[in-house]
């Protein structure tokens, strides 16, 4: 679904180039749950913006569905840190702001967006203004108008980042289940850990910057998955400790498997 082969970018800049990105090798298969995490500034967002068509790599190559990426596509969402909606919208038309953008019918498409507010528990919030939600709720409608275009894949830039550390985890667990029942692949950027671990099918470390691939966990544990106490949460556990360890020694860890999707 996803492919980076041998994906570099360099920055200009007044003081000089910033490589972003050296050589990177990338396979993310359809459905497929991917966390990215790495430290500040070590081409996280960057790796986002190349395969969501916003950025052109200056070298090597990205695909989406088999097919170059050159510019942003309708089957790709992207979801911020902050959820940018349009202050002076109802819940319900920023929702629906894709459609408008996208020249699509609007009729056709209420009952969707009316159906996402549901799942996400808003419904009764439809008619209200952005100011008169919480962070977390925002964050939600944001969610719903990503997927209000049906993407095939969805790209996710530390989207619970700015929530408090029950509705992040609430989220969590909504987002598993939209996983789930939309089947679409999702490139997920943290800073949490905890969270790439709950989230993912693996988790790829980046190297501080120019960012390669450093290592990749397999999280092989059943879904959906809480925090909770339940019977997999030792393995949770066992994959958070090798990240912590591997971003904590920034250093390789032998034996580990590439980026490549074993499919
Ligand atoms: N448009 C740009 N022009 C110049 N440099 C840029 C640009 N975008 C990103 N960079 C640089 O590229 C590097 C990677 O940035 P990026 O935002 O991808 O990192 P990140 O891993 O997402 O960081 P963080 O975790 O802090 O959000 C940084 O050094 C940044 O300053």
């Amino acid at each position: 679904m996803i492919l980076l082969r041998e994906v570099s970018q360099v920055f200009g800049g007044r003081r000089g180039a910033v490589e972003a990105l050296r050589g990177l090798d990338l396979h993310v298969a359809d459905g497929e749950f991917i966390a990215v995490v790495g430290r500040s500034g070590c081409g996280k967002s960057t790796l986002l913006r190349l395969i969501a068509g916003l950025l052109t790599a200056t070298s090597g190559e990205v695909r989406v569905g088999g097919e170059p990426v050159v510019k942003p596509r309708r089957d790709v969402a992207i979801m911020f840190q902050r959820p940018a909606l349009l202050p002076w919208r109802s819940v319900l038309d920023n929702v629906l702001l894709p459609v408008e953008i996208f020249g699509w019918p609007r009729q056709e498409h209420r009952a969707h967006a009316h159906r996402l507010l549901e799942m996400v528990g808003l419904e009764s919030f439809h008619r209200r203004l952005p100011h008169e939600l919480s962070g977390g709720m925002q964050q939600r409608v944001a969610l719903c108008r990503a997927l209000i275009q049906r993407p095939r894949v969805l790209l996710m830039d530390e989207p619970f980042s700015a929530l408090d550390a029950l509705t992040r985890e609430e989220l969590s667990v909504e987002l598993q289940q939209i996983h789930m029942e939309h089947a679409a692949t999702v490139v997920l950027v943290t800073h949490s850990i905890e969270e790439a671990v709950l989230l993912a099918d693996r988790v790829v470390v980046l190297t501080p910057r120019p960012g390669r691939i450093l290592t990749v966990v397999n999280v092989d544990v059943p879904r959906p998955r809480t925090l909770g106490r339940h019977a997999w949460a030792a393995d949770l556990a066992r994959c958070s400790a090798e990240l912590h360890d591997v971003l904590g020694a920034r250093r390789a860890v032998p034996g580990r498997q590439d980026a490549t999707s074993a499919e």
